[in-house]
């Protein structure tokens, strides 16, 4: 199985990248919907939320309020990072099962859409890394443009990441999506290509269809051996249980002749 990381600043056009995979067929798991499943009331990181930051961050409904507690994090960096400690073991965990629904269904190739892959060190686990990557003043405009928030807001969210330009230099493949949509399009068609290309030999072992031929193999080794065995002990205790159980393997046995035994 290829486990492709797709990461990026914020609004640098992850999730529009994301979306052009699912169109392509690709499986997408999205970290940050896994992180608000793992933020839903009632839930364990729910609960370590509340104890930490207080009720005052919760709706009338219970539920959190996220604009809220987005600007106690992003505005304190040691806040975020209490926030990142106490849901890190979820989110984890929520990314482990949602690959591994993945593998069960035979999935090949399948795309781990996470802004933080590099910050959550989670980039050891991802061959190739795709970057998207944009020019500041553009990733500024769109994240004002999308969230609809100030510039000091869109500018405390930006400066809550690595910096791009140091997620650029770590990547195996870089999007420039600081132009228009057919361009990024355009791009996108030769990533494609690229990520989907046929699986290395690791890759194909770490597929449910490479555990399953190795599963398969070692079964028929098991059973060769074991036939091997049985037909020796035939010839040395001469047992015709033991002959008989080995005609009830599902392998071709046939009477051992006297030379054949003297060779065995
Ligand atoms: C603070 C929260 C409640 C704000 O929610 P909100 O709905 O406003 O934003 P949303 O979750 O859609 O995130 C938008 C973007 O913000 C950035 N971001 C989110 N959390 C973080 C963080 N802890 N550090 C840096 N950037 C972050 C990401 O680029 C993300 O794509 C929420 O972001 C959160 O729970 N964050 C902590 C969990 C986390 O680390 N998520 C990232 C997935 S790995
Ligand atoms: N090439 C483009 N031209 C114009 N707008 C774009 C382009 N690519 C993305 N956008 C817009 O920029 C905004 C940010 O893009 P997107 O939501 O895909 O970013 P993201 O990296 O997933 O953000 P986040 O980290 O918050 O999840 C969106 O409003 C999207 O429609």
């Amino acid at each position: 199985m290829r486990i492709v990381g797709l990461t990026g600043g914020i609004a640098s056009g992850k999730s529009t990248v994301s979306n052009l995979f699912k169109a392509h067929g690709v499986p997408v798991v999205d970290a940050d919907i896994v992180a608000r499943d793992v933020l839903k009331k009632g839930t364990g990181g729910w609960k370590k939320v509340v104890a930490a930051f207080g009720e005052e961050i919760l709706q009338p409904d219970g539920e959190v309020d996220r604009p809220k507690l987005g600007q106690i994090v992003f505005s304190d960096p040691g806040k975020r990072q209490l926030l990142n400690r106490l849901l890190a073991p979820y989110i984890s965990s929520g990314i482990f099962w949602q690959i591994f629904k993945l593998w069960m269904k035979g999935s090949k190739v399948i795309i781990l859409d996470i802004p933080l892959l590099f910050e959550a060190k989670m980039d050891k686990w991802t061959k190739p890394i795709i970057v998207v990557w944009v020019d500041p003043e553009t990733q500024l405009q769109r994240l004002v443009m999308r969230d609809g928030s100030s510039e000091e807001e869109a500018q405390n969210r930006i400066n809550a990441q690595m910096p791009l330009e140091m997620k650029r230099s770590k990547a195996d493949i870089v999007i420039d999506n600081t132009g228009s949509l057919e361009e990024l399009n355009e791009e996108f068609l030769k990533v494609l290509y690229e990520v989907t290309r046929p699986l290395t030999w690791t890759e194909f072992w770490l597929s449910r269809q490479g555990a399953v031929s190795v599963l398969i193999s070692i079964a028929v080794g098991v059973v060769v051996c074991l036939l091997h065995v049985l037909l020796k002990l035939q010839v040395f205790v001469g047992s015709p249980t033991v002959l008989s159980l080995a005609a009830a393997l599902p392998v071709q046995t046939k009477q051992v002749t006297r030379k054949e035994r003297i060779l065995l």
